[in-house]
């Protein structure tokens, strides 16, 4: 009999179908410690969670006969992946289960903030009687900024466009034909939206590009009668930031779905008028809990029989039996797919791979799914693996065509990836020296030599005597070390790698804003 704990309240459908499913047996533990789970979970050979269960690294330490968890939910930020990962966990969710229930969540937020239903209410329930007070604004004509242009960003999309919203869209991978046909503005500046905005709403990831993406300045920058909604995940909005703005009224009303902690010790949202709070409930309906109950009931008894495994977040790339020329440059195509992801401006439209020299001989498919994961794994928090990453490459509207060629000039093998955007053309170019030491040598036709580890800065520059010197004195003199540097020079211009001890901060940043004939600079991190 297959044991399968569930960890979290889930929809009694999903526990009747394990129940009525033959050799599957669910045990409903709710709301334990970490320190029973991590004692009893090597006795299941499944376990189903909602956001609330941490799946830390400590109950993770001895899973036993832990095959699979599911997450009936989307997010899984509260899922350590790569302890399940090392542990041969495999972890899947169940995408789209919830979709409509978050957007409609986002839309009865922003209603509420709009005509003031919630303090109105409260008012009348307390015997008071105010219609003055509560004046609030339609949301006919309003300019909707949409951070996020996935499921639920294209479902509040729809909605809004019901409302008669003018809707300005942002999303790096945003798929523009659908969104056209919702009178979308599609944008690539954030500070588009938020200066024009009334009402802004995200739907992104919380990772460790989107932590803190609106705090003082990007408030700052927004209309005094703005009004901001996050469902999607605490932390996105730095908390601090938006309570003081909402506190000194540099926008007009927020409303919270989530938090940066659940549930939030510090209660202080509470207490603003201006503030419209709800505990973690954009997935909370009968629909979407009966939903991704069955989902992901169904996904983990399947992968526990050995059946078709859907929705995995940490199925390898690579499998063990793969060439080792296949494994090594693998691993390269995930770090060049890292280094587009920063180097690349704009949507990406058209991606070439092409494989030259010997591995031109091999079957290179793990290439391709190796730099899809490295081009789009810093925009999604499900881990985005073999299973999935053809699909969202796709799903983005993004195409990859492959070329194989046997001539390598000064190579015995190289991997070259070139991405269109609307914006411009980029390349990078890997190589592996002694078969085993990745280098990247080639960004944009300016040739490179360092190894895609840790911290690399890329400058391009006009190629003039003592930029080179200003850029370490700038690094210099807020302490930030340079391990090695190589200089490529093309056309007058100059690109630089240096590898960095610590990252840029904003004094660093601002040092090297002011280094003439610096044209662009950027920070990549491959770890
Ligand atoms: N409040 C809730 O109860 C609730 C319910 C469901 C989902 N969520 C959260 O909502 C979020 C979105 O869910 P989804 O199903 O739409 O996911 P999705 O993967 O379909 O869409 C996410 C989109 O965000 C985009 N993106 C990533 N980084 C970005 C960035 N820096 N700037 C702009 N766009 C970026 C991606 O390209 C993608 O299109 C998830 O993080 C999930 O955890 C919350
Ligand atoms: O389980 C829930 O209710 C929240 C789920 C939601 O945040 C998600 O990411 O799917």
């Amino acid at each position: 009999m297959y044991k399968i704990l569930i960890a979290d309240k889930l929809s009694q459908k999903g526990i009747d179908l394990i129940n009525s499913t033959e050799g599957f047996e669910a045990v409903v533990k709710t709301g334990i410690s970490e320190e029973e789970l991590s004692s009893i979970i090597g006795d299941y050979d499944g376990l189903i969670v909602r956001s609330a269960t941490q799946l830390t690294e400590k109950v993770l330490e001895n899973p036993g006969r832990l095959k699979g968890v599911a997450r009936a939910g989307v997010g899984v930020d509260n899922i350590n992946i790569p302890e399940a990962t090392r542990k041969g966990v495999l972890v899947m969710n169940t995408p789209g289960g919830n979709t409509l229930s978050a957007a409609e969540h986002t839309m009865a937020l922003m209603l509420s903030l709009s005509r003031n239903v919630v303090p109105a209410c409260v008012k009348m329930k307390s015997g008071g009687w105010d219609r003055k007070l509560y004046v609030g604004n339609q949301l006919n004509n309003k300019v909707l900024g949409v951070i996020g242009l996935g499921r639920i960003g294209m479902a509040v999309i729809r909605m809004a466009a019901g409302f008669n919203m003018k809707i300005v869209g942002y999303d790096p991978f945003s798929i523009p034909t659908q969104a056209e046909n919702f009178g979308v503005e599609i944008t690539d500046s954030l500070e588009e939206i938020y200066k024009k905005a009334d009402f802004i709403t995200m739907h992104i990831p919380r990772n460790k590009n989107t932590e803190n993406l609106i705090s003082k300045e990007q408030l700052e920058m927004m209309k005094p009668t703005a009004r901001i909604v996050n469902c999607a995940r605490g932390g996105i909005i730095n908390e601090n930031d938006l309570y003081d703005a909402l506190e000194n009224n540099v926008i007009a009303g927020a409303a919270l779905d989530v938090y940066n902690e659940e549930p939030p010790e510090n209660r202080r949202f509470e207490n603003l008028d201006n503030c419209l709070v709800t505990p973690h409930l954009g997935a909370s309906t009968e629909e979407a809990q009966i939903g991704v109950a069955l989902e992901a009931a169904e996904v983990l008894m399947d992968s526990i029989k050995g059946g078709p495994i859907k929705n995995a977040i940490n199925a390898p790339a690579v499998s063990e039996s793969a060439p080792k020329i296949i494994k090594s440059y693998s691993e390269l195509a995930r770090k060049v797919g890292r280094l587009m992801n920063v180097l690349k401006a704009g949507r990406i439209k058209k991606v070439v791979l092409e494989y030259r020299g010997t591995i031109a001989n091999e079957d290179v498919t793990p290439l391709k799914t190796s730099f899809s994961i490295g081009l789009l794994q810093p925009n999604f928090d499900v881990q985005v693996n073999i299973v999935n990453a053809g699909f969202l490459a796709r799903e983005r509207g993004i195409s990859i065509d492959e070329v194989k060629n046997e001539d390598c000039t000064n190579f015995s093998s190289c991997f070259t990836a070139k991405v269109s955007t609307e914006i411009g053309n980029y390349s990078v170019t890997g190589t592996l020296f002694d078969d085993n030491i990745m280098k990247i040598v080639s960004i944009n036709g300016y040739e490179t030599e360092f190894t895609p580890a840790g911290l690399i800065m890329l400058a391009l520059y006009r190629d003039r005597p003592g930029v080179i010197g200003s850029i370490g004195t700038a690094c210099g003199k807020y302490d930030i070390n340079i391990g090695t540097m190589s200089v490529g020079r093309k056309d007058g211009k100059a690109m630089m790698a240096l590898s960095l001890d610590q990252n840029l901060g904003k004094e660093a940043q601002g040092a090297l804003d002011e280094v003439d004939s610096v044209e662009k600079y950027t920070v990549c991190d491959f770890d």
